[in-house]
C-alpha cells in the first residue's frame, strides 16, 4: 500500500515488544529498501537473518541480501558512513570555493590551500558533541552568558540538551506529536486515559504518561550470536525502548491526564505547571521558600511589562495553582507566596523558553516544461512547541550570532557557525538578525519580545548590512552610494556616537576614519567629503528627494501587491509588476532588502507559469542581494538557494552542481548530518545527479 513509514514505525513497535523477532527484522529491512535506506536496509536484514530459525526464511533474507547488492552496487558491509561522507565533502567544498573565487584556473597555492580549508571542514563537521568545556560567565552588558574555555573551530556541535519542561504548540496539538514533536502520520497513538493527547508512537505516549512498560523486558534478550556492528546497530534501534528508568522521569503528561484545562490555556502557562510539577518531583511541596523553581536568577520581564500584563500574568497564575492544587491538593497551596513564585516563573518561561522548530519544506508547482517536472522547493519554519532548557538559556542573542540551535526530537543541538576563540562569548540569534531586518526594527522586536535593549555587536557597531538593507539609491547614476532618510540615520549616529540619542549602546566611540571605512565600502570612493545627513549620499554627497522616493516606492508596491494577490497570473499583471519593479530599482539602493524581495516574487511567479529561465534569473538576483545583506554563508542563502537549484535541476543547468555544492557547505556547516534530517529535499537534490 505504500505506507512505508507507517510500516517502519509498526516494527519498531514489533521489536520493542521483542527485540529477537526475526520478522520484524525482515520487514524493517524490507521498508527500509523500499525508502532507499539501503544501509539500513542491510542491518535489519543481516540481523533477521542471524535470528531466523528456518532455512527457507534464511533463504529468503540472503535473496533479499543480493538484490540489494545488485541495486546499491559497491556498498560495503557494515556501510562504511564516514568513508562516504568524506568523499562528498571533498568535492563539494573545493566546487563550493572554487565557485567563491571565481577562477578558471587554480594556482597550485591556492589549490594547497583549498584544500586545507577543505579538510578543516571536513574534520569539524561531525554530529558528536566535542568535548569542549563551556563555562557560564558573567557579562558587562547581558548578565551572565556563555562562553568556551579554548578555541572552538567552525561548525563544531557544542552541545545537546534535553528539555527540562516542553510543550506541544497550541497549533499543531492535531498535527504533531506532544512528546518528541515530530509530525503525527496516518497511525497516531492517541493518550489511553484521555485521548487528547496524540503521539507519534506508543514509546512517546508511554515517555509522556509515564505508565509502566507494556511489554515483558525479558524479552530483551536477542537470543541469537550477534557481531559487535550489528549488537550496536540492534542497540540504536531498540534502546530507547529499554530504557525504562528515562521514560519514569518525563512523565509530563500525567497531572494533565484527562483534565480540561491544558487543552485550554495558553501553552506557556500549561508549561509553567509542567516546570511546577516537576519541581515538585524533585523537591516536595511547592511554595515552601527552600523549593527553588528552576533557576531563581534567570532573567525575567516582569519589571517591564505594563500593569495590564501584570495583571494578566497574575491571574493567570490563580488559575493555573488552582488547576495544579486540584490534582496535588496541599502539596500546591493557593496563596500570596505561591502565587508571586508563579508569576515570576512565568515571567522567566517568557525570557527564558526556546521556540521548537521543525523545517517543512513546500514545493510550489507549476506548468510542465520540456524539462519534466517543475517545481521550486521553500523552506519553512514551523514553531512546533515550546520549551524550557536550563542551559540553553544561558545562552545570550546577538543578531550576528556565532552559534546556530536547531532540534531533533525535542532534544537541542547547539553547533558553532563561525570559528570562536576562547573566551569570546558564545551567543545565538533569538530570532532578528542582520540582514533580515534594519537595526530599529530588530531592536524593537527584541524590546517588546524579550524586554531588553540589544547590545550585540550588530546593533551598537556600524555594519554593512544595516545601512544598504532600507536605503535609497545615490541620484548621481555613476555613483553606487547609499542614501538614508532620517530615521535610519538617527539609528546609525547612534551606533557611531553612544552618547547621542537615548540608547545607551555599551560599546567604544567609533572613529570618523571607521565611519568613511563603511562608507567606502559600500560606494566607489569618489574622494568627496563625507557625510552622514538625511538624504545625502554617504559616498558622494549628492542629494536625493527621500520623500519623492518614497511616493514612487508605494506605487511600485501596489503594482507587486497586485501580483501577490493574482491567484491567475495575467501577462497583464506581470507586466504591471516587471514595471513596479523598475521602478524599485529606480529609486532603492541596489542592495535593499525590498528589491530583493520583489526579484524573488518575479522568480515565482515565472516559476508558476513554466518561465524557467527568467524565474532562474531572478532567482539568481534575489540571492546576490541577500549575500550583501547576511554574507555568504548564512542559512538563508542555503535556502535560497535550494529554490535556485530546484530550478537549475528543471532546466538541466550544468550550475545546478555549484548551486548544490554551496548548499551542501552551508547546510552542513548549520546542521552538521543532521541536514539529512531535517531537510530530506536535500537527498532528493544529491540524488539528481
Ligand atoms: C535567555 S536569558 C540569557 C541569560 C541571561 N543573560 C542571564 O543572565 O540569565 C536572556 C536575557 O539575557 C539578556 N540578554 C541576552 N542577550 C542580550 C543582548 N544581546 N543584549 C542585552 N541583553 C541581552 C537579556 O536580559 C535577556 O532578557
Amino acid at each position: 500500500m505504500g505506507f512505508l513509514v507507517e510500516s517502519l514505525q509498526d516494527c519498531n513497535r514489533a521489536l520493542a515488544i521483542c527485540r529477537s523477532y526475526s520478522k520484524a527484522w525482515y520487514r524493517r529491512g524490507k521498508a527500509n529498501t523500499s525508502m532507499g535506506n539501503y544501509d539500513n536496509a542491510v542491518c535489519d536484514l543481516k540481523v533477521s537473518l542471524c535470528m531466523e530459525q528456518s532455512s527457507s526464511g534464511k533463504r529468503q533474507i540472503e535473496g533479499e541480501l543480493k538484490l540489494i547488492a545488485v541495486q546499491h552496487k559497491g556498498k560495503d558491509f557494515p556501510p562504511n558512513v564516514a568513508d562516504s561522507k568524506e568523499s562528498v565533502a571533498n568535492d563539494d567544498t573545493v566546487g563550493l570555493i572554487y565557485l567563491i573565487c571565481g577562477l578558471s584556473k587554480w594556482s597550485r597555492r591556492l589549490k594547497s590551500l583549498l584544500l586545507r580549508i577543505n579538510a578543516f571542514i571536513k574534520s569539524s563537521v561531525t554530529d558528536q558533541p566535542q568535548q569542549i568545556q563551556l563555562q557560564c560567565v558573567s557579562t558587562e552588558t547581558k548578565g551572565r552568558g556563555m562562553v568556551s574555555l579554548t578555541d572552538v573551530p567552525q561548525a563544531t556541535l557544542l552541545h545537546t540538551e534535553e528539555p527540562y519542561a516542553a510543550i506541544v504548540s497550541k497549533h499543531c496539538r492535531e498535527t504533531h506529536c506532544h512528546f518528541c514533536f515530530n509530525e503525527l502520520l496516518a497511525d497516531i497513538v492517541p493518550c489511553p486515559s484521555c485521548s487528547m493527547a496524540l503521539y507519534c508512537s506508543q514509546l512517546c505516549q508511554i515517555h509522556a504518561r509515564g505508565q509502566d512498560l507494556p511489554y515483558d523486558t525479558k524479552n530483551h534478550e536477542i537470543g541469537a550470536e550477534l557481531s559487535s556492528d550489528l549488537e550496536k546497530y540492534v542497540a540504536s534501534v531498540t534502546k530507547e525502548t529499554v530504557n525504562d528508568a528515562n521514560i519514569k522521569q518525563n512523565a509530563e503528561h500525567r497531572h494533565e491526564c484527562g483534565l480540561n484545562w491544558p487543552a485550554a490555556l495558553p501553552a506557556e502557562i500549561v508549561l509553567a505547571g509542567r516546570v511546577i510539577v516537576k519541581s515538585i518531583e524533585q523537591h516536595g511541596k511547592f511554595g515552601q521558600s527552600s523549593t527553588i523553581v528552576i533557576d531563581p536568577d534567570l532573567c525575567h520581564n516582569y519589571i517591564q511589562l505594563n500593569s495590564e500584563a501584570k495583571l494578566e500574568l497574575h491571574i493567570s497564575s490563580i488559575v493555573l495553582l488552582k488547576c495544579l492544587h486540584h490534582c496535588y491538593g496541599s502539596n500546591v497551596p493557593l496563596n500570596g507566596d505561591t502565587i508571586s513564585q508563579c508569576v515570576l516563573l512565568l515571567s522567566q518561561i517568557n525570557v527564558n523558553s526556546m521556540a521548537i522548530i521543525r523545517m517543512r519544506s513546500s514545493d510550489t508547482f507549476g506548468r510542465l516544461n520540456s524539462a519534466g517536472s517543475l517545481a521550486t522547493s521553500t523552506v519553512e519554519q514551523v514553531r512546533v512547541g515550546q520549551a524550557i532548557y536550563l542551559a540553553g538559556s544561558m545562552f545570550n542573542h546577538s543578531c550576528q550570532p556565532n552559534i546556530h540551535t536547531y532540534f531533533l526530537s525535542r532534544t537541542l543541538y547547539i553547533r558553532t557557525i563561525d570559528s570562536v576563540a576562547a573566551r569570546q562569548p558564545l551567543e545565538l540569534s533569538y530570532g532578528p538578525q542582520v540582514g533580515q531586518w534594519s537595526c530599529s526594527e530588530r531592536q524593537s522586536s527584541l524590546k517588546e519580545q524579550y524586554a531588553f535593549v540589544c547590545s550585540c555587536t550588530g546593533c551598537s557597531q556600524l555594519n554593512i548590512s544595516d545601512l544598504v538593507i532600507s536605503s535609497f539609491r545615490c541620484s548621481n547614476l555613476n555613483c553606487s552610494g547609499v542614501v538614508l532618510d532620517s530615521h535610519l540615520v538617527n539609528h546609525e549616529k547612534q551606533k557611531v556616537n553612544p552618547f547621542h540619542g537615548s540608547l545607551l549602546l555599551q560599546v567604544g566611540r567609533l572613529e570618523l576614519d571607521e565611519v568613511k571605512r563603511v562608507a567606502s565600502l559600500l560606494c566607489q570612493s569618489t574622494g568627496s567629503e563625507y557625510r552622514i545627513e538625511p538624504g545625502y549620499c554617504l559616498s558622494c554627497g549628492v542629494y536625493r528627494d527621500v520623500e519623492a522616493s518614497n511616493a514612487v516606492v508605494k506605487k511600485a508596491e501596489l503594482g507587486i501587491r497586485r501580483l501577490e494577490d493574482s491567484t491567475q497570473l495575467s501577462t497583464n499583471i506581470l507586466s504591471n509588476a516587471l514595471r513596479s519593479l523598475d521602478l524599485l530599482r529606480s529609486a532603492l539602493h541596489p542592495y535593499n532588502k525590498k528589491v530583493a524581495e520583489v526579484e524573488d516574487y518575479m522568480a515565482q511567479a515565472f516559476c508558476s507559469i513554466g518561465e524557467l529561465q527568467q524565474a532562474q534569473n531572478y532567482c539568481q538576483a534575489s540571492i546576490k542581494i541577500l549575500e550583501k545583506l547576511y554574507g555568504h554563508d548564512h542559512i538563508v542563502i542555503g535556502n535560497e538557494l535550494v529554490k535556485l537549484a530546484s530550478i537549475q535541476l528543471s532546466l538541466g543547468e550544468p550550475a545546478f552542481e555549484e548551486s548544490r555544492n554551496q548548499i551542501n557547505l552551508i547546510f552542513s556547516q548549520h546542521y552538521g548530518s543532521h541536514a539529512d534530517i531535517i531537510f530530506p529535499h536535500l537527498q532528493f537534490l544529491k540524488r539528481r545527479l
